[in-house]
């Protein structure tokens, strides 16, 4: 399908790594792997060589550590690599002091992912539920701090689940971003529009890959019907993205899982594909992402004089090391990457779990107190 991209789309004209080329393989031989129970099982060199499988085996911590994390059971060469992990990206509780004295004469602006972050990582993404207690905090948090859900799920969705109308809410990994309409410094974009939210309040919506939304939709049933018969595969429609769930799959068939989607994503060179956490992550190849969607929130609110301001965003996916690096790059706050694991990351800082996280907010909101009475006097 071709899409009739306008001159102020973001839309990149030369996408660089359109899923039918580059790290994909142009000489992928359509079909070649489709799942059909007379054939064998094929040899999928092409998704090995490529890295797809690679990049789901590693795209969340295997369960066996998963349960060692929770200090059941912790192998020593395990606890030494995490301890030298911790050094490069140290405890946000442990590092707050550190972390006060650089908001200090500066208004702190919170940036939260949702799954994994607010709440843990479970098998049926309908029951990714946040704890009240945890709702509660987040909740605190907005009394004090300007905060922003960021997460890849649809607008609607993530608002359904967090539940807070305190917040500014950015779905579909940034593209699909409400803010209120009264703002000053909102952009004129044309890719913003008017609207009203779910209390009736006129709002803005910056929607930079709403051309997408016909294609989102019809490669979201041609995917459901693709993934159908490969058991514990769940494919979920966020309006301008799309996930294509393994979790429940046994391991045994996730080539097949890649297979089927590299295929298909084959017929449209304009969608791209990204990893999260046992998800694949179908989305327009456009210039944004949660990174850009943090730089236009902090502008459409008025948070972008970093003299002024320190945006933090905690998250703990591949996606979330976009707002990462952005922070990091433009020297502007710092990222906080929730996990039990070492990994790689644009982050300064970590927390292991989302009751860490918990606990962050309510020291943010303690700290936040604690200074608001001392500077009364
Ligand atoms: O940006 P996020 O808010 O972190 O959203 C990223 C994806 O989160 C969800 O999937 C993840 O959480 C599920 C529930 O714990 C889990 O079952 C799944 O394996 C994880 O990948 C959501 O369902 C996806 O659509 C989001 O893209």
């Amino acid at each position: 399908m071709d899409l009739n991209i306008n001159k102020t789309s973001p839309v990149l004209s030369d996408p660089t790594t359109p899923v039918s080329k580059s790290r994909l393989g142009s000489s992928f031989p359509s079909g070649r792997f489709m799942m059909n129970s007379r054939k064998k099982i094929p040899k999928l060199d092409d998704v090995r060589s490529n890295g797809w499988l690679d990049a789901m085996i590693s795209s969340s911590p295997p369960r066996k550590r998963l349960v060692k994390d929770f200090n059941i059971e912790i192998a020593p060469e395990d606890d030494f690599a995490l301890r030298a992990w911790m050094l490069k990206y140290p405890s946000a509780i442990s590092s707050f002091a550190h972390i006060a004295a650089q908001a200090k004469d500066k208004k702190i602006a919170v940036f939260l992912d949702y799954d994994g972050t607010l709440s843990p990582i479970v098998d049926d993404p309908d029951r990714a539920i946040m704890s009240d207690a945890m709702r509660a905090a987040v909740k605190d948090v907005a009394k004090y701090f300007p905060t922003a859900i960021i997460s890849g799920r649809s607008r609607d969705k993530v608002y359904q689940l967090v539940g807070l109308t305190e917040l500014y809410y950015a779905g579909s990994h940034g593209m699909d971003i409400m803010t209120p309409a009264n703002l000053n410094g909102s952009p004129e974009d044309p890719n913003c529009i008017k609207s009203t939210n779910q209390q009736g309040e006129e709002v803005n919506l910056f929607q930079p890959a709403k051309e997408f939304i016909p294609i989102i939709e019809e490669v979201y049933n041609s995917l459901v019907e693709i993934t159908k018969c490969i058991k514990g595969a769940k494919v979920e429609n966020h309006k301008f993205c799309a996930s294509v769930h393994y979790r429940n799959v046994d391991e045994k068939d996730w080539p097949l899982v890649a297979q089927r989607v590299h295929d298909h994503l084959k017929k449209y060179p304009r969608l791209r594909l990204t990893h999260g956490r046992k998800v694949l992550e179908v989305r327009p190849v456009i210039e944004w992402n949660k990174g850009k969607a943090v730089e236009f929130l902090l502008e459409s609110l008025g948070l972008s004089n970093n003299d002024e301001f320190l945006p933090i965003f905690i998250g703990d996916d591949r996606t979330d090391e976009d707002a990462f690096k952005v922070l990091r790059e433009g020297n502007r706050g710092f990222g906080i990457l929730v996990s039990s694991v070492p990994k790689e990351s644009n982050a300064f800082y970590s927390l292991r779990d989302p009751s860490e996280v918990k606990k962050f907010l309510k020291t943010l909101v303690k700290w936040e107190k604690m200074e608001n009475s001392t500077s009364s006097f």
